[in-house]
C-alpha cells in the first residue's frame, strides 16, 4: 500500500481570552464526556484554572493532574487517569503538550492542545519528543483534535520563552539543508511541499523579527501561526525531519550533557550558527536574526561552558545515527569543533 496518512487538528481557535471559551469549544466538538486536563506547575495560575472553569460552568466533569517532570514514566502515570470516554486538554508549555499528546495516543482519545506560550513547534504536530536513556529525540503520536492558543495569554508568557519559539523556527534553515544533503548522498525520501512549508515558517520569522516584540499580541499571533506552519511541515513529512536536524541533535546532546539544560529553541538556535557555518552559508545572517529576537547566541548566553558547547558538538552524529546530516557518520573532531565553535564567536 502507497498510501500515506497525514494528520491536522480540526479546529483551531487563536485569540485573545479564548481560553474562557474552552467548556463551549469542548461542548460544539463532542469533547465533553469528561476531561483530563494536564497542565504544570506554573501554568496552572495562569491559564488551567480558568480552562477548568469553563469546563465546569458547561458541566462536563474535569480531572486534574499537575506535570511535574517530563518522562515516559509521567506518561504512563497519565495513561492511568484516561478512561475510553477521556479527552485530554494539555495546557502549557511544550513538556506538558508532549506528555497530553502521548499519553492521550497511547489510549487512543482525542487530545487538545493548548499552548500557554510560543516556544516550540510540537503544538500541533503528531510527535512527541520525551526524552529517555536510549533515545533523545521525538516519537510517533497523533496530532491534536483541536488547537486553542490565548495570544493575551501567549503575549505576556516571558518574552524569553518567544525567543526560543523563533529560534526552533529559525533551526528550519539548518534542518533542510541536512534533510536535501541526505536526499542527495543516501536517496532519503524528501518531500518538496514539506521543506517548503518548512523553510517559508523559518523566512516568516527572518523577514518579521523588527515585528517581535515583548508583550505583543500580534508578535504572539505571528509566532504561534509561524509555529502552526512548521508543524504542518511536520505532519507532511511524517516526521521531524523539516524541522529537525544535526542543530537539533546538538541541543540533544546538550539535554544530555547539561543537569539543567537551557530551552529547547535557545539550543537549537545556536546549533543552527554552528551548523549553517559547516555548510559554508550565512551564519551571520542566523546569528543576526537570532539576536534581533532576543535569543542566546553564545555559550555565555546560554549560561554554559565552552567545554558544554565541544562535548555536545562532538556528540551531537550519536544521537540519531539513521538521520543523515552534515556531521557525517563520524561526527566532528575535537580540533574542528573547537575551530568552529571560535570562528562563530559561540566560544571566545
Ligand atoms: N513534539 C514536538 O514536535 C516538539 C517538542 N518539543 C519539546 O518541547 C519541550 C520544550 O518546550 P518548552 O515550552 O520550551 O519548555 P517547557 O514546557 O519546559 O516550558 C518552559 C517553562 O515555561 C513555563 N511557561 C509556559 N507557559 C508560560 C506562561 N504563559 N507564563 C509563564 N511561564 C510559562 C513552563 O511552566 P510549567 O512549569 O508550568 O510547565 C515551564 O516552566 C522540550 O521537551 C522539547 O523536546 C520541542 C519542539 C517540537
Ligand atoms: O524539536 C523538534 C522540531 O522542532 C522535534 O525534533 P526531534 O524529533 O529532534 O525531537
Ligand atoms: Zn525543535
Amino acid at each position: 500500500m502507497n498510501t500515506r496518512k497525514i494528520q491536522m487538528p480540526r479546529e483551531v481557535y487563536i485569540g485573545p481570552d479564548v481560553i474562557y471559551e474552552t467548556g463551549e469549544i469542548c461542548k460544539d466538538l463532542h469533547l465533553d464526556n469528561k476531561v483530563l486536563v494536564l497542565t504544570g506547575p506554573n501554568t496552572y495560575d495562569i491559564a488551567a484554572k480558568h480552562v477548568i472553569e469553563s469546563l465546569e460552568d458547561k458541566d462536563i466533569e474535569v480531572d486534574v493532574k499537575i506535570v511535574e517532570k517530563v518522562s515516559y514514566d509521567s506518561v504512563d502515570e497519565v495513561s492511568e487517569m484516561i478512561a475510553p470516554n477521556t479527552t485530554v486538554l494539555g495546557v502549557g508549555g511544550g513538556k506538558v503538550i508532549d506528555v497530553a499528546k502521548l499519553a492521550s495516543f497511547d489510549k487512543n482519545v482525542f487530545f487538545v492542545s493548548m499552548p500557554t506560550t510560543a516556544s516550540h513547534d510540537g503544538i500541533v504536530s503528531p510527535l512527541a519528543s520525551i526524552k529517555n536513556p536510549k533515545t533523545a529525540t521525538s516519537a510517533k503520536a497523533h496530532a491534536p483534535i483541536a488547537v486553542i492558543a490565548d495570544s493575551k495569554i501567549i503575549a505576556n508568557s516571558p518574552f524569553r520563552l518567544l525567543s526560543a519559539g523563533c529560534a526552533d523556527l529559525i533551526s528550519n534553515f539548518t534542518a533542510i539543508k541536512d534533510w536535501q544533503l541526505a536526499h542527495r548522498l543516501k536517496n532519503e525520501p524528501y518531500s518538496e511541499s514539506a521543506a517548503s512549508l518548512s523553510i517559508m515558517s523559518a523566512k516568516m520569522i527572518t523577514d518579521n523579527v523588527d515585528s517581535i516584540k515583548p508583550g505583543l499580541e500580534e508578535s504572539a499571533r505571528l509566532v504561534v501561526k509561524t509555529l502552526f506552519s512548521s508543524g504542518m511541515a511536520i505532519s507532511i513529512a511524517g516526521s521531524s525531519r523539516p524541522a529537525s536536524g544535526s542543530e537539533h541533535t546538538f541541543s540533544h546532546a546538550l539535554d544530555k550533557i547539561l543537569d539543567k539544560p537551557c530551552l529547547h529553541g535557545e539550543q537549537c538556535g545556536v546549533g543552527t550558527i554552528l551548523m549553517m557555518y559547516l555548510y559554508g552559508g550565512d551564519w551571520k545572517f542566523i546569528r543576526n536574526s537570532l539576536k534581533a529576537v532576543g535569543a542566546p547566541t553564545s555559550a555565555k548566553e546560554l549560561g554554559i561552558s565552552d567545554e558544554n558547547v565541544i562535548d555536545a558538538l562532538t556528540m551531537a552524529h550519536t544521537i540519531r545515527p539513521e538521520r543523515y546530516t552534515i556531521l557525517g557518520d563520524n561526527g566532528i573532531s575535537e580540533d574542528a569543533a573547537y575551530e568552529l565553535a571560535l570562528k562563530t564567536g559561540v566560544i571566545k
